[in-house]
């Protein structure tokens, strides 16, 4: 079977020209957990802004499920990312007038895969809130009334939904305690295992290494950082 990602001899330089990030070689098979750990300021951030397709490498190839993203126009490759990826971002990135159901619902619009996989999408945002222990009262709220924990469980639920082949999450557990974090992290690895997702994910925190199958680390030298198994 095709990785769902897989990155080749990637280098992007960072403005300036001066520093350049590298990563020889990263695969995600299906299902599997993956996780970028480095210092601040190391490029975690950059490197799945690249995956996500925010910036595009200098050179190499990136591919996902097995498609060549240089290849593709830039039509196609926004179809592809949006069918093949869940993103949870740091600042969760949930639009403010919009409810939790709404929300949640969003990446369906661009994603035709994803809504096919999704029959009923009332009842699916449903077992999501319940998968992510969240009240289905919450469901007409704006997602502005929620706290910071509950909207990142919503920012999970709306990655999950249609099961996309690979989520990314950036620091998601960067708001909450170790208990917290630890009930979070056990609950996003439970739905990426039952969607059959691949995970990426960046964290400062070594303790988030439990739940992942890999580890890579962002190494930082003169010229710039370099990515590699750990
Ligand atoms: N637009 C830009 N122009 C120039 N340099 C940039 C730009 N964006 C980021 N950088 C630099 O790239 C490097 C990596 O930044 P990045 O945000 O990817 O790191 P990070 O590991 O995610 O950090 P953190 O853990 O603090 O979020 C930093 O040195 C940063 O100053």
């Amino acid at each position: 079977m095709k990785p769902q990602l897989e990155i080749n001899q990637l280098q992007y330089r960072w403005p300036g020209g001066e520093r350049t990030l590298t990563v020889p070689k990263l695969t995600l098979a299906a299902g599997e957990r993956a996780m970028l750990r480095g210092a601040s300021g190391s490029g975690k951030s950059t490197l799945l802004n690249l995956v996500s397709g925010v910036l595009a490498p200098d050179q190499g190839q990136l591919s996902l499920l097995g498609k060549e993203l240089s290849q593709l126009s830039a039509g196609q490759r926004d179809r592809l990312r949006a069918d093949a990826m869940g993103i949870v971002f740091q600042q969760f990135n949930l639009l403010p007038f919009l409810s939790v159901r709404e929300n949640i619902l969003l990446p369906l619009k661009f994603a035709p895969e994803r809504r096919k996989r999704v029959k009923d999408g009332h009842a699916e945002v449903h077992r999501l809130l319940a998968a992510m222990e969240l009240d289905a009262k919450l469901c007409d709220r704006k997602v502005t009334e929620l706290s910071v924990g509950q909207q990142q469980r919503v920012a999970v639920a709306r990655a999950l939904i249609g099961s996309p082949a690979l989520i990314l999450a950036d620091e998601p557990t960067s708001a909450l305690d170790p208990v917290a974090r630890d009930r979070f992290m056990d609950l996003l690895a439970a739905q990426c295992r039952e969607a059959g997702s691949a995970l990426l994910l960046v964290s400062h925190d070594p303790d988030l290494a439990r739940v992942v199958d890999s580890e890579y680390l962002l190494s930082v030298h003169d010229q710039g950082t370099e990515v590699l198994p750990c």
